[in-house]
């Protein structure tokens, strides 16, 4: 059985989950930061990611619904609004179709799900699951991989700008407010898992929803890399232009 943590040793001991398995230290996100995916890795990272930010705002939604205090479904419901828009065309969803538009994939087939990796559509859903199946503290305590999003968002966007001519600032424009909202929201977020953590059970379980959280992230990349950079994409899967004509030429 562990001890009850101090706050401050409870921290310590997240941030050490995101320091050895947030997804800033998986293979893909090295090579897609260091300028060695191909055109089709990165459209295939896009269009897959895709899928992880539409379900944001329904997980959001979730856990909304759990909360029985008005002041943080107030609080919580910022982060609905962040990625649907108030309206058609704004929000963070809009601004990935952004990206996979200025990369030249068909909004049709983004938006459908349909060329996105089998792992991907299970990654997501899971996370769905389980804010929906555990405790709040979990649930909450799951969003807090956006203590790190910060950093690893810094070095991508730098990366991607430097390493690929066809990306420039405006296809990246989604990840322009997403270090200010994820420092916003991941304060909130682990305030409340400080203050609601106060069981030796509870402090283990939020460290728990955190590596799975991780976990999930790391899966998704798992996937890209292994489809498109080592193995065979699933037979539905969106396939890169570049490998169709090495395909045709074979
Ligand atoms: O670019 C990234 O690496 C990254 C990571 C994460 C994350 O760590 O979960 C999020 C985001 N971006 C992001 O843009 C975002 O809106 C977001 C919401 C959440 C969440 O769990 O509530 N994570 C993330």
């Amino acid at each position: 059985m562990s001890d009850l943590l101090a706050p401050e040793a409870l921290e310590r001991r997240l941030r050490e989950v995101g320091e050895t398995r947030y997804h800033h230290l998986h293979p893909f996100q090295l090579r897609l930061q260091s300028g060695e995916c191909s055109r089709g890795e990165v459209e295939a990272w896009a269009l897959n990611r895709y899928l992880y930010q539409a379900c944001i705002p329904q997980k959001d939604a979730h856990i909304l619904a759990r909360m029985e205090d008005a002041g943080m479904r107030r609080e919580w419901r910022q982060r609905i609004i962040d990625h649907d828009g108030e309206r058609e065309g704004e929000g963070g969803i809009a601004k990935w179709l952004k990206l996979t538009d200025d990369l030249g994939l068909d909004r049709a087939d983004v938006m459908s799900g349909r060329l996105a990796l089998p792992a991907t559509k299970f990654a997501v859903n899971a996370y769905l699951s389980f804010v929906k199946d555990r405790s709040l503290l979990e649930a909450i305590a799951s969003s807090l991989t956006e203590l790190f999003s910060p950093m690893v968002i810094k070095t991508r966007v730098a990366g991607m700008l430097s390493n690929y001519d066809y990306v420039t600032p405006e296809t990246l424009a989604y990840f322009t407010a997403r270090p200010v909202q994820a420092k916003r929201d991941s304060d909130f977020a682990l305030a409340y898992v400080l203050e609601n953590a106060r069981t030796p059970a509870e402090q283990q379980a939020a460290i728990g929803a955190l590596e799975f959280k991780c976990s999930m992230l790391w899966a998704m990349l798992d996937a890209l890399e292994h489809a498109y950079i080592y193995a065979q994409p699933w037979p539905d899967a969106f396939k890169p232009a570049d490998a169709v004509r090495r395909e045709a030429a074979e």
